[in-house]
């Protein structure tokens, strides 16, 4: 478990990027939904004991990790946003690499870890070919790889589907999902659908602070029942936005449908639709 408790940070520049979160994290897959700049990078470096809270405390399974860093970063394993430059080395190279930085300096054992690794991730008739070469799903799958290096109770992957295709997003999501099984998994992204398709607990932050927690089904529950959904003009899109909850607009068939909340049906246009994450979602930023 991890135990977020009153966490602060302010940059230099004023920016209040972590403005009193406290989160309780169980074992599993938890996805910390935000939009950019909402501070899912500052919370994922601060877990990570890669920078510093300003006040607050970050415990895990008991250790208070502002004291004692060493004794996360043992057990953690960490997907940055940007996994860097990859060096013409193979995947097999550069992975036995980063295993001997994490410490696996029996051969044997790394040999074995390294290989598992790579099988797990699905890059193993890869594994020659050099890191430079991969696809963005292949390298995310290996930065996974590295992530998982010497058995993580706690793995941090800050907004790893972007830029994914939908084939290899599906991929790595089932990968993770398997990984969460056993530790606490962080998914950090601004996608709804890897949230609702895949995380039993999530947190909605925007400008630094917690929107709302708990379970994805649970807060599509509080909406049942308001969400209304109608095609429109370009013109009455204007007007429906001024009258209106207008919750999002997208194109079907080249026409603007809205979705709207409403105690009751706006007007006779409107159908009553059962509500999913991306309407908490935007309900939230409104209010935020
Ligand atoms: N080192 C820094 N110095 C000053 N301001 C920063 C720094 N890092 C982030 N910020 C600011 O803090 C806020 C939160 O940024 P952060 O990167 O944590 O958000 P995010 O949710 O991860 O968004 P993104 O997906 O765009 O990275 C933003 O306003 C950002 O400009």
């Amino acid at each position: 478990m991890l135990s977020l408790k009153q966490l602060n940070k302010t940059y230099d520049n004023g920016v209040h990027a972590i403005d009193h979160i406290s989160l309780e994290i169980p074992t599993g897959l938890f996805g910390l939904l935000g939009p950019n700049g909402a501070g899912k990078s500052s919370l994922m470096r601060t877990i990570a004991t890669l920078q510093d809270a300003d006040s607050g405390t970050i415990h895990f399974n008991g250790v208070d990790v502002v004291a004692d860093k060493a004794a996360l970063r043992r057990q953690l394993g960490y997907l940055p946003q940007d996994f860097g430059v990859y060096p013409k080395v193979s995947a097999l190279e550069l992975l036995n690499h980063f295993a001997i930085l994490k410490g696996l300096t029996h051969r044997g054992e790394r040999k074995e870890a390294v290989e598992a690794l790579l099988q797990l991730t699905n890059l193993w008739e890869a594994r020659k070919r050099a890191v430079a070469s991969y696809s963005g799903g292949m390298r995310q799958r290996f930065g996974i790889a590295q992530a998982l290096l010497g058995a993580p109770k706690l793995v941090i992957v800050d907004e790893p589907t972007a830029g994914l295709d939908p084939d290899e997003r599906n991929r790595f999501l089932n990968l993770l999902a398997h990984i969460g099984e056993n530790v606490v998994v962080i998914l950090s992204t601004h996608i709804v659908e890897d949230v609702t398709d895949l995380c039993p607990r999530m947190a909605m932050i925007a400008k630094g602070r917690v929107l709302i927690e708990g379970a994805p089904q649970a807060a599509i529950a509080t909406l049942r029942d308001r969400v209304w959904r109608r095609s429109v003009s370009d013109g009455e899109l204007a007007e429906y936005q001024q009258r209106c909850t207008v919750l999002s607009s997208r194109l079907v068939g080249g026409r603007p449908q809205i979705n709207v909340y409403a105690d009751s049906q706006p007007d006779e246009g409107f159908r009553r639709v059962e509500p999913d994450l991306e309407d908490v979602y935007f309900l939230q930023l409104r209010a935020a």
